[in-house]
């Protein structure tokens, strides 16, 4: 597994060894010793995952005074998969990194509490998997605007706007967020 810093380096992208052979192929998605030195020592307490039809967006989620660190994967399909700092006292304040994920890539997503955490949609459907350091809390669970102008994501939208929830329609702006 390769560990890379992206542009907020605290956001990491975990690149996998696939191992490829007349079966399929093969390859570790976790290490507990490895991703404590590359990505810091967090527990895993919560294994989600979700399917969901092109041109949706899911987003921004995060808690706030539960913060969930998420290991994000895609195991059918493609994402654009954004992550936004909302730690108030990071040089990185406000600033998002994303990174295209997909069944063929392989790649991961390490997206530390205290970030603002979504995904679009680019292929068909997308089954989207990852584990988190703590615990799903409704009550605690804020939704960042998607297209927020200050945060200004540079979504790899198809033309149309993307399909949300109802939740994610009702967001917060930036500016409105309690940050972390
Ligand atoms: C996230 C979550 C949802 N649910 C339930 C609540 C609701 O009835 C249903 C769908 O929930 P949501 O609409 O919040 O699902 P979704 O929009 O997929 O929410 C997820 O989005 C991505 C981007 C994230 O980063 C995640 O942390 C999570 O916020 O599932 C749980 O039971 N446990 C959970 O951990």
């Amino acid at each position: 597994m390769m560990y890379i810093k992206l542009a907020i380096p605290d956001v990491v992208l975990l690149k996998p060894k696939v191992f490829g052979d007349e079966r399929g192929f093969f390859m570790e998605t976790f290490r507990h010793d490895d991703f404590v030195k590359h990505c810091g020592n967090y527990q895993f307490v919560q294994d989600n995952h979700s399917s969901s039809g092109k041109g949706i967006l899911r987003g921004l989620h995060y808690q706030h005074k539960q913060p969930q660190g998420k290991l994000v994967r895609v195991t059918k399909g493609e994402v654009f998969d954004v992550a936004v700092d909302m730690r108030a006292n990071s040089p990185t304040f406000g600033q998002w990194v994303g990174e295209y994920l997909s069944e063929h890539n392989k790649q991961m997503m390490w997206v530390p509490p205290g970030f603002a955490h979504g995904f679009y949609v680019t292929s068909d459907m997308a089954e989207f998997q990852y584990k988190c350091t703590d615990y799903y809390a409704p009550d605690d669970e804020y939704s960042l605007l998607w297209n927020d102008p200050v945060v200004n994501v540079d979504w790899p939208l198809a033309g149309s706007l993307p399909v949300l929830s109802a939740k994610d329609t009702q967001a917060r702006l930036f500016a409105e967020c309690p940050y972390a």
